[in-house]
C-alpha cells in the first residue's frame, strides 16, 4: 500500500534531471520531498501524478504499477485516484466554491455530489462560504478550497507542491497544522514538496532531501537534524556551523593545531574528506573569566558580531580561520575575547561537500 518509486529516470533529451531514484510511503505515512530549487521534486512528484511521461523506472500506487515506460505502461493522471495541491491555488474563478469542490466528484461520477461537497468542505472549515467565488476569498481561503477539492474524492493518495508558498508567514503556520491534521483524520498516504526546512521538519513523518536529481539521505526530521550524512544535508536543515579539521595522528586538530574531540560514533577512517558540525544550540558561549568544565571542548575565540533576537543574541565568533554562530543571553562586545564549550558527542564529522560533488561527477 502506498506509493512505490523505483529507479525513477526522467530525462529532457539529452538532459537527466532524475537519475534512477527509489523510495516508498507508505500506507497513511507523510514524507516529504526537500531539495534547493532545481533539484528534480517537482518533477517528480508530477511523475507521480501523471503530468510529466518518466524517461524510466517503474512507479505503483497502492500495488497497481501507473507507469512503467519498459512495458509502454502509462495511466492517465484522471485514472491515478489522487488528489494534488499546487503552489498557486488553480481553483476556477468562476465557479463557486462548492462548485469547484464538486468538479472531482462529478468526474468520479459519485452519487451524492452535494453531501461529498459538504464532507470535503467541512473539513477545512469553509462550509459557510460554499456559495462565494474565488475572487470574494482570500489566498488562504482559496487554498482551503483547492485542499477541500483535492480530498473531495476520497482519493488514495495525496500530493502537495509547495502549498504554503503564497500565504504570509502566520497563515502559512496554520495552513501547515491543517494539512498534518486533515492528512491524519484521512489517514491517506502524501507526499509533499517544499524547499523550506521548518515545513518539512514540522510536518513529516520522513523526509527525503535530495540534490541535484539524486536522494542524499532520507529518514525521520529528528534523524535528518542530529545525523547528517553530510555537509550539504547539514546545512540545508537547521542552523549548522561546520570547523575545518584535520587528523593528526589519532587526534583531530583545528587548522590553528587546537585538539578538539569529536563524537566517536562520527570517528570512522572511511578516505573521505571530513567537517567537523556543531549546531549552534549546542555551543555555550561565555567570557573568558567561566570556569573549565572536565571532558568538554573548550575552544577560544573573538567576538565580531552580534543580533538581538529577543530571547538570546545570535552572536558571529572567529575561531581560528571559521566563524561560528552561537547563542548566548549575556551582552558581549564586539572585539571582545569569548570561550566556547561543546560537548564531543555534539561535534559529528560528516562528509565534507566537495566529496559529494565529486562522487556526483564520478557517477555522472
Ligand atoms: N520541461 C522541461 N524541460 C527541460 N528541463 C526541465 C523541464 N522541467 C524541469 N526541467 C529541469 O529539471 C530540473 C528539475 O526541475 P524541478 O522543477 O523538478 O525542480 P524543483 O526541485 O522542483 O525546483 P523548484 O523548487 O524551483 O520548483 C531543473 O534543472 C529544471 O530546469
Amino acid at each position: 500500500m502506498g506509493i512505490a518509486v523505483r529507479n525513477l529516470v526522467k530525462s529532457y533529451g539529452a538532459l537527466t534531471v532524475i537519475h534512477a531514484i527509489s523510495f516508498d510511503v507508505a500506507d497513511g505515512e507523510f514524507v516529504t520531498l526537500l531539495g534547493p530549487s532545481g533539484c528534480g521534486k517537482t518533477t517528480t512528484l508530477r511523475c507521480i501524478a501523471g503530468l510529466e511521461t518518466p524517461t524510466g523506472g517503474s512507479i505503483a500506487i497502492n500495488g497497481e504499477t501507473v507507469s512503467d515506460p519498459a512495458t509502454n505502461l502509462f495511466v492517465p493522471p484522471h485514472e491515478r485516484d489522487l488528489g494534488m495541491v499546487f503552489q498557486s491555488y488553480a481553483v476556477w474563478p468562476h465557479l463557486t466554491v462548492a462548485e469547484n469542490v464538486a468538479f472531482p466528484l462529478t468526474v468520479k461520477g459519485e452519487r451524492d455530489v452535494a453531501a461529498g461537497v459538504n464532507w470535503a468542505l467541512d473539513i477545512v472549515g469553509m462550509g459557510k462560504l460554499a456559495k462565494r467565488r474565488p475572487s470574494e476569498l482570500s489566498g488562504g481561503q482559496q487554498q482551503r478550497v483547492a485542499l477541500a477539492r483535492a480530498i473531495a474524492a476520497r482519493p488514495r493518495l495525496l500530493l502537495f507542491d509547495e502549498p504554503l508558498s503564497n500565504l504570509d508567514a502566520r497563515l502559512r503556520d496554520r495552513t501547515r497544522l491543517e494539512i498534518s491534521r486533515i492528512q491524519r483524520e484521512l489517514k491517506v498516504p502524501a507526499l509533499y514538496v517544499t524547499h523550506d526546512q521548518t515545513e518539512a521538519l514540522s510536518m513529516s513523518d520522513r523526509i527525503i532531501v535530495m540534490e541535484t536529481g539524486r536522494i542524499v539521505q532520507e529518514g525521520t526530521p529528528r534523524d535528518l537534524y542530529q545525523q547528517p550524512v553530510n555537509r550539504f544535508v547539514a546545512d540545508f536543515i537547521g542552523n549548522a556551523n561546520f570547523l575545518h579539521v584535520q587528523r593528526v595522528g589519532r587526534e583531530w586538530q583545528l587548522e590553528n593545531g587546537s585538539p578538539i574531540s569529536v563524537d566517536p560514533a562520527t570517528d570512522r577512517d572511511d578516505g573521505r574528506s571530513k567537517i567537523a558540525l556543531l549546531r549552534p544550540e549546542a555551543i555555550r558561549l561565555d567570557e573568558t573569566s567561566s570556569p573549565n568544565v572536565a571532558g568538554q571542548n573548550r575552544l577560544t575565540g573573538r567576538v565580531v558580531g552580534g543580533m538581538y533576537l529577543g530571547p538570546h543574541v545570535e552572536y558571529i565568533v572567529e575561531v581560528g580561520a571559521d566563524r561560528l554562530r552561537a547563542y548566548s543571553r549575556s551582552a558581549l562586545a564586539p572585539g571582545s575575547p569569548a570561550i566556547l564549550s561543546f560537548d564531543a558527542r555534539d561535534c559529528r564529522l560528516v562528509d565534507d561537500m566537495a566529496q559529494t560533488e565529486a562522487r556526483l561527477q564520478h557517477a555522472g
